[in-house]
């Protein structure tokens, strides 16, 4: 489903941000990506969703070679990948139904299309009692099920996390990491960069270790897939 082969990413003005970095995700995988700040776990991400670009090697996502895509087959591409960011990047001025609403509105889905899929969204997260409520009147963690909520609208093929539990006490970080696992389990492809090692040894997945942005270890840990 992903495939990095032998990606470096240079920064204008910068350092090396990844270097030589090869890895594979099959289809339906979950795995996690760690390493220390300024390893290079979001630009890693980054180059997944095209909002970077590599200064060499080749990323392909779902058989695609990336540096083959034209930016017009961009907007396509970043339907495939669902994101999901540590701050919810929520807009605070609409309920939770918009913001979930929200890639299928700029997909252009019809009114009808969209509701079906708002609510099934909502519902996945266990959210669809709370669709009509302000994102600012709910607690951290809900928020951060409605950042899920919008990530998985479009039925992504490939879903990225980028620090997803970061501001959340252990206990709403392992059923946040639950969901992930639930979207793995119906043949979502799901990478998660966190810093949180205690939650990745209880979830015993695959690890991917960045280490001054070279892929420095490839763990499985326990026997989950
Ligand atoms: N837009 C940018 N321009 C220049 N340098 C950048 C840019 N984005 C990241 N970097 C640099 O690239 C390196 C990797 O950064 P990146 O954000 O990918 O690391 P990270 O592992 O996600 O870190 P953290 O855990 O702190 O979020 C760092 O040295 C960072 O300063």
């Amino acid at each position: 489903m992903v495939r990095f082969d032998q990606v470096s990413k240079r920064y204008a003005g910068g350092k090396e941000a990844l270097s030589g970095v090869s890895f594979e995700l099959d289809r339906g995988e979950l795995a996690f990506l760690t390493g220390h700040s300024g390893a290079g776990k979001s630009t890693l991400l980054k180059l997944m969703m095209l909002m970077e670009r590599p200064s060499r090697g080749q990323v392909f996502v779902d058989g695609q070679n990336l540096n083959r895509l034209r930016q017009g087959q961009v907007p396509y591409h970043r339907r495939k990948v669902g994101v999901v960011f540590q701050n919810h990047q929520l807009l605070f001025d609409r309920p939770v139904y918009d913001n979930v609403a929200l890639p299928l509105q700029i997909a252009g889905y019809s009114p009808l299309d969209c509701a079906r899929r708002v609510r099934a969204a909502l519902d996945s997260v266990g959210l669809l009692h709370l669709e009509q409520r302000n994102p600012i009147e709910l607690s951290g963690g809900e928020q951060q099920r409605v950042g899920i909520a919008r990530a998985v609208v479009n039925k992504p093929s490939l879903l990225l996390a980028d620090e997803p539990t970061g501001n959340l006490d252990p206990e709403l970080s392992a059923e946040i990491m639950n969901l992930f696992v639930r979207f793995q389990q119906v043949g979502v492809t799901v990478l998660i960069a966190t810093h949180d090692i205690a939650l990745i040894e209880r979830m015993g997945k695959r690890r991917l270790i960045l280490d001054h942005g070279q892929m420095g270890g490839d763990l499985h840990v326990g026997n989950a897939g």
